[in-house]
């Protein structure tokens, strides 16, 4: 048998786990499911994202987003360095691409929480990833919890409920739907869909 190098060598890329996209509308639950999921296996990797938005109370620069303006922003999209980006209710979100590359060469396995615009982006640029849409139990509970959550102004609630009903007719693009009635339940499903658990 031929000896193996010293050090960590590339995993071979069959090896490799597929990147994840989690994607559904706005207060469907996609960060509450991902945290409890972490909160089990905190060796899944979730990408942090850049946004425009201005943080809510709690959120850390850096762990929740890195929080950057606008002119940070543009330079981010000019040196290439996100994996996509998209506009959402009046804020600009993107993906760190090195980040992504590198925790995917390591053969670990990565999540990326994106609005539909983006995971149709990456479905374009990476093939392989599988795409999982998180859908509500009804059209109702959506609202009852994104208003319930209680950090946007009733203006933005109105924006990212008519981004809903896009994303909502798009169900039908991904690889995978769960329902969001049991946050536990639903944490399952995915760790076994990234073949984590
Ligand atoms: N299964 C569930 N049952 C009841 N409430 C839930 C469930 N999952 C999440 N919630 C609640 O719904 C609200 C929205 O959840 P969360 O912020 O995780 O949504 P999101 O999809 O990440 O939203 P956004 O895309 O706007 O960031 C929160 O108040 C959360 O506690
Ligand atoms: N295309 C991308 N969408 C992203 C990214 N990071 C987050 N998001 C999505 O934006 C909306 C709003 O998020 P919020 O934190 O302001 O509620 C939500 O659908 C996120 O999934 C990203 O890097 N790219």
């Amino acid at each position: 048998m031929a000896a193996s190098p010293r050090g960590s060598s590339p995993v071979p890329p069959d090896a490799r786990p597929r990147l994840t996209v989690l994607s559904g509308p706005s207060g469907v639950g996609k960060s509450t499911v991902v945290a409890h999921m972490r909160k089990v296996h905190p060796e899944v990797w979730l990408s942090v994202s850049a946004t425009t938005r201005k943080p809510r109370p709690g959120e850390r620069h850096g762990v929740h987003y890195f929080f950057v303006d606008d002119e940070e922003f543009d330079k981010l999209v000019a040196n290439g360095e996100l994996l996509e980006w998209a506009e959402f209710a009046g804020n600009r979100y993107g993906t760190p691409r090195r980040a992504v590359l590198d925790r995917l060469e390591a053969g670990e396995p990565v999540l990326l929480e994106i609005d539909l615009q983006g995971a149709r982006l990456v479905r374009e640029s990476m093939p392989e990833a599988q795409l999982v849409f998180l859908a509500p139990p009804s059209w109702d509970e959506l609202v009852r919890r994104l208003t319930g959550r209680g950090t946007e102004a009733p203006e933005v609630i109105e924006r990212r409920l008519a981004a809903a009903k896009i994303e909502l007719a798009a169900e039908a693009e991904f690889d995978t739907t769960l329902v969001n009635t049991s946050v536990e339940d639903v944490a399952r499903e995915l760790l076994a869909l990234m073949k984590v658990a």
